[in-house]
């Protein structure tokens, strides 16, 4: 694992290189999702593939760039879904974006992941690890300095609600407002990396992007978004749902899939689950 997590470390550090050197225009090409490609976000993509393609442990890696999977080395244990530019359609208004790691044993899918990794990309460098413990690091320079470990809050103050509100249900319009009655305060940016970091360093709050009618099964991805997030907050002692069901027993049949998602500490997923559960 200490190979795969200092890779990360040295895909961050050219990461940061590009987008602070790089053209940030559109490519002329679609991802899986059917989003325009940054050439940024193409040139992310390929850092991370050369910096994986050096470690011997990583077996097959999946990334929101790349249609397909595509083996590295046969005899590796690791299979690791990435999102190299998360939030990428905010690069042009210089707000923080970020890149997301979930690391699986023998194959993907909820129930082997064994670590996940953000990295923060804002006025500073911040790296986020899973693995038993959920770990804060800070780019220093070109060193890494460890912080603190991160635990979340029973209850927290911060309402993070994606997805276009007028394709949002009625109940779970009721749940966001709900929540903003009882004194929390609205913290989205549109990119899930800062949005979900400011949660857990805050103490804790919720991050929503439902089923709306317009994407009934969500909009971010299970296997380099959502399982990721749900593994960090769990670790951290919050809680990460579908609506009703624990997102690391969700399963996958695509690597592109994607999934409505919650992510906060446990007071207010037991608002959320208390709502959906009658709906
Ligand atoms: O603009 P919306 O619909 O609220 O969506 C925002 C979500 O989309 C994303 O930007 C998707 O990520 P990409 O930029 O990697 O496609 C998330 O970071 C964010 O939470
Ligand atoms: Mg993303
Ligand atoms: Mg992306």
């Amino acid at each position: 694992m200490t190979d795969i997590f200092e890779a990360i470390q040295r895909s961050a550090i050219r990461i940061k290189n590009a987008i602070d050197t790089k053209d940030i225009g559109y490519s002329n090409q679609a991802n899986s999702s059917g989003e325009t490609q940054l050439q940024l976000d193409i040139q992310c993509d390929m850092i991370i593939e050369e910096e994986l393609s050096h470690v011997l442990s990583v077996n097959t890696i999946a990334s929101e760039e790349k249609e397909h999977p595509m083996q590295l080395n046969k005899n590796g244990k690791y299979f690791i879904a990435y999102d190299p530019l998360d939030g990428s359609s905010l690069i042009d208004v210089n707000l923080s974006v970020g890149t997301i790691y979930g690391i699986y044993e023998g194959d993907f899918g909820s129930k082997n992941m064994v670590a996940s990794c953000y990295v923060v990309h804002g006025p500073r460098v911040e790296m986020v690890f899973a693995h038993n413990k959920v770990k804060l690091h800070l780019l220093q320079g070109d060193n890494w300095e460890f912080v603190k470990e991160i635990r979340l809050s029973e209850k927290g103050k911060l309402n993070a609600p994606g997805g276009t509100q007028q394709n949002w249900t009625d109940y779970h319009k009721e749940m966001v407002d709900g929540l903003f009655k009882e004194g929390y305060r609205l913290r989205y940016s549109g990119g899930m990396v800062p949005d979900l970091h400011q949660i857990l360093l805050k103490g804790g709050g919720l991050f929503s992007y439902p089923a709306t009618s317009d994407k009934p099964e969500g909009k971010l991805r299970r296997l380099f978004e959502v399982f990721p997030f749900a593994f960090i907050y769990k670790l951290a002692g919050g809680e990460a749902i579908n609506g009703k069901e624990d997102l690391m027993t969700l399963s996958h049949a695509h690597v592109h899939d994607t999934s409505p998602c919650f992510f906060g500490s446990k007071y207010e997923i037991q608002r959320v689950k208390e709502v959906y559960a009658n709906n």
